[in-house]
């Protein structure tokens, strides 16, 4: 569904990411890890168009994605940290961006509801707590039903209720056939929800692979244990 050939990008003279190679299948949820600094967002941010490779190709279903904003209709992104106008209240910014799609005829609000923001709605996004915030984020990346979903540590900041709703959501969609990419550091919840692990270091990838080939690679039961072999090159 995703392909990526031969991805260079460099802000100035920092290559961040130096030849990605990788493709990413429909009805899978791929775990993006990396050290802090290794081109996760990077990526993410060239795939959404929101930052120009140097050189290389992004495609999605076959088709280049480079200098073309149609195709974001497709994309669900929900970031680290989500920006709002503080002085917007949570029902002005779900209602701006619904009018932005209003090409769009089934919306989900399956979250809004499990997430109860319809009781803040007068509430105004300057005021919430960061993790109210990231509910609005999570309700929005899913709210016009895209085929792929980009989440950037989604379930930083939620409390465990909140978390456990999320992992729920991004399963349940990559059960409709959705392409869901998570960043995350938390090693238990990659395991939960991910079907495959893409690792970049340095702006490389160090491996892109199975959980279920991961953990038998290392010859270890835990992916924590067996990503941290690989990391080390003790095989
Ligand atoms: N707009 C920018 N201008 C200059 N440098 C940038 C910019 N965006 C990112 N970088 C640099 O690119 C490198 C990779 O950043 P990126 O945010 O992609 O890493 P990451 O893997 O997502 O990190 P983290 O785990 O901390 O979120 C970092 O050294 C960062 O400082």
């Amino acid at each position: 569904m995703i392909t990526i050939e031969n991805l260079r990008k460099s802000y100035g003279k920092l290559q961040v990411l130096k030849d990605i190679n990788v493709s990413f299948e429909a009805g899978k949820v791929i775990s993006v890890i990396g050290p802090n600094g290794s081109g996760k967002t990077t990526m993410s941010k060239c795939i959404l168009g929101m930052a120009l490779p140097d050189s290389g190709d992004i495609k999605i279903n076959g088709e280049s994605i480079l200098k073309k904003h149609a195709y974001r209709s497709q994309i669900g992104y929900m970031p680290q940290i989500g920006k709002y106008p503080e002085n917007m209240k949570i029902r002005q910014v779900i209602e701006m961006i619904r009018d932005i799609r209003k090409d769009v005829t089934t919306v989900d609000e399956e979250l809004i509801g499990l997430y109860r923001l319809q009781e803040m709605y007068d509430k105004r996004m300057g005021s919430l707590s960061g993790g109210t915030k990231q509910k609005v984020s999570a309700a929005l990346a899913f709210m016009f039903d895209p085929k792929i979903l980009i989440l950037d540590e989604p379930t930083a900041g939620l409390d465990p209720i909140s978390a456990e709703i999320l992992k729920c959501k991004i399963l349940k969609e990559k059960k409709r056939g959705k392409l869901i990419l998570i960043t995350s550091h938390i090693m238990s919840e990659i395991e939960e929800v991910a079907d495959e692990v893409m690792c970049l270091v340095d702006g490389n990838v160090k491996f892109h692979d199975t959980i279920t080939d991961i953990k038998a690679q290392a010859n270890e039961a835990r992916l924590s244990k067996a990503i941290a072999k690989i990391m080390n090159g003790e095989d």
